[in-house]
């Protein structure tokens, strides 16, 4: 029998790029945080995130009290449930990025401005969005001005944006930083919950591929602990999975514009002085001249040896440059966690016998035009998580 329930989880943030530590919880008035635990080891450890996600409620003041919203699937553990993936993914993604900024989660207050798409009233929505966003910044601001010397909030990039508010008022106004954390909310959510969508819907197309990784996370780390950050290196097969969605699905297919300062030559041709230039990484990254059998998924193409000659100019999908994305490194760490930790703790299929339907939609993200849906069942590891 099938739980046909939409479930929701999330993590912790992932501290600054490159920088991986252990994180514990720690209950003030802003309700549980995750603090970097005094003397690493170097890791954040999912186990610790497992708490009751049943009290997802809407009041802004209530939602701060709350914990972290961890892969809690009722049903899962008495046979296969149905899950949306998408949703999941997007409140993860989110609540990571409004972690590292401000500590407290806001989802509920941004979903709104997320889903805005509508056919009436587009301009007057907008501008009250726009409003409520805006306010919202504010808030989050104004709250870290209050709680000035908090530790809690000591690291957030909010905190280290006020900090030089002090020492360059003229630049850093208020603003600024607002509009600071918009651009890491907008750039880091859709992009990464968008790759995880895609990467789950690839697996469940290729179980020979899942077979092979599930049968990686077995080896390296087995059913007795999560899988954890620093772990992702010892998975390599994982991380050709990830290299291989990027390929077939970068989220940003376009990159962003970029705008040529002086006159030069790419590819033969002369580009004019202020023209702006787009780059299709997406058909870059899938050209039968630079790839063999280049729309199917094959991780295996990634694996050690293969691949590496000219692989810079050929995979681009966060860019290149000095303009590349310096989301990079968390949107990996985030990505290969995250998947690790869905594969290990949960049996996947999907819904019918039907091949998941890959048809992309439009956007300046690449969004799959139908929100994934799986059937998951728990694993014995995901059973002790859960119970
Ligand atoms: C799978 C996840 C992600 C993908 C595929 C991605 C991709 C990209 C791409 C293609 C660009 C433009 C690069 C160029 O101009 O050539 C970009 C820029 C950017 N990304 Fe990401 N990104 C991801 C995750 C993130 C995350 C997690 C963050 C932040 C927390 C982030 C922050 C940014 C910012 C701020 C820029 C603008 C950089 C600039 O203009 O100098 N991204 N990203």
């Amino acid at each position: 029998m099938f739980h046909q329930q939409r479930h929701r989880f999330s993590q912790p943030p992932s501290l600054r790029h490159g920088q991986v530590r252990r994180l514990q919880p720690h209950h003030s008035r802003f309700g549980t945080l995750w603090r970097p635990l005094a003397q690493p080891p170097e890791t954040i450890h999912h186990r610790d995130l497992l708490v009751d996600s049943s009290e997802h409620v809407s009041k802004h003041s209530k939602r701060r009290n709350q914990p972290f919203i961890a892969p809690t699937v009722p049903g899962s553990a008495d046979g296969f449930a149905k899950v949306e993936l998408k949703l999941m993914f997007s409140e993860l993604t989110f609540n990571i990025i409004t972690r590292m900024m401000a500590v407290s989660s806001y989802p509920g207050d941004f979903l709104p401005f997320l889903q805005w798409v509508d056919y009436n009233g587009y301009i007057r929505r907008i501008k009250d969005l726009g409003k409520k966003t805006d306010e919202l910044m504010q808030e989050m601001i104004d709250e870290h001005r209050r709680n000035k010397g908090d530790l809690s909030i000591e690291n957030t990039m909010i905190t280290h944006l006020l900090s030089l508010q002090e020492s360059q008022p003229q630049y850093y106004t208020d603003v600024i930083i607002k509009g600071l954390v918009q651009v890491i909310l907008n750039a880091g959510t859709d992009t990464t919950s968008l790759t995880l969508e895609w990467a789950m819907a690839n697996l469940l197309n290729n179980p020979q591929v899942l077979a092979k990784v599930r049968a990686e996370l077995d080896k390296h780390i087995g059913q007795e602990k999560l899988v954890e950050e620093a772990d992702v290196a010892k998975l390599p097969y994982l991380q050709c999975i990830i290299s291989e969605t990027l390929r077939l699905y970068p989220a940003a297919p376009l990159l962003v514009p970029h705008s040529a300062f002086e006159i030069c030559r790419i590819g033969g041709y002369e580009i004019p002085k202020d023209s702006v230039l787009m780059v299709n990484a997406w058909a870059i990254q899938r050209d039968p001249m630079l790839w063999d059998d280049p729309t199917s998924f094959k991780p295996e193409r990634f694996e050690q040896g293969k691949e590496t000659s000219d692989l810079i100019y050929k995979l681009m999908p966060f860019g290149l440059g000095r303009r590349a994305c310096p989301g990079m490194v968390l949107a990996q760490h985030v990505l290969g966690s995250t998947l690790g930790a869905l594969i290990q703790c949960f049996e996947w299929e999907r819904v019918s016998d039907k091949a998941i339907d890959m048809t992309e939609g439009q956007g300046l993200t690449m969004p799959k035009v139908e929100p994934l849906e799986a059937m998951c069942k728990a694993s014995q590891l995901g059973k002790k998580l859960l119970a």
